[in-house]
């Protein structure tokens, strides 16, 4: 199943440096692993934002849930969740 997410960030200006530093890596290893997997399949910066434009292929709404929750940036995103279907004039 695929399904289109857009991820805001933002991040709160109190956050220490090695704080930050420490979630980003986090943030970029677990995502580069689902990446590997095949289950996160497009991410593409938002020009000009600290967003992204995602799209994820998972087995279920559960298993995307999942995912989306265990990001280590979860609690500093806006996260919005579109699922797609086959378009039926797409070749
Ligand atoms: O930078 C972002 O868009 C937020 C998040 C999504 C992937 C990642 O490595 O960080």
């Amino acid at each position: 199943m695929l399904f289109h997410v857009t991820m805001d960030v933002n991040l709160p200006p109190a956050l220490d440096p090695e704080g930050l530093t420490e979630i980003l890596d986090r943030e970029k290893a677990y995502c580069q692993d689902l990446q590997v997997k095949g289950k996160w399949v497009h991410l593409w910066r938002v020009v000009g934002q600290y967003a992204n434009v995602s799209i994820f292929d998972v087995d279920s709404p559960d298993e995307l849930h999942e995912i989306l929750w265990n990001l280590p940036l979860f609690s500093f995103m806006t996260v919005k969740v579109m699922p797609l279907c086959p378009h039926p004039s797409a070749l």
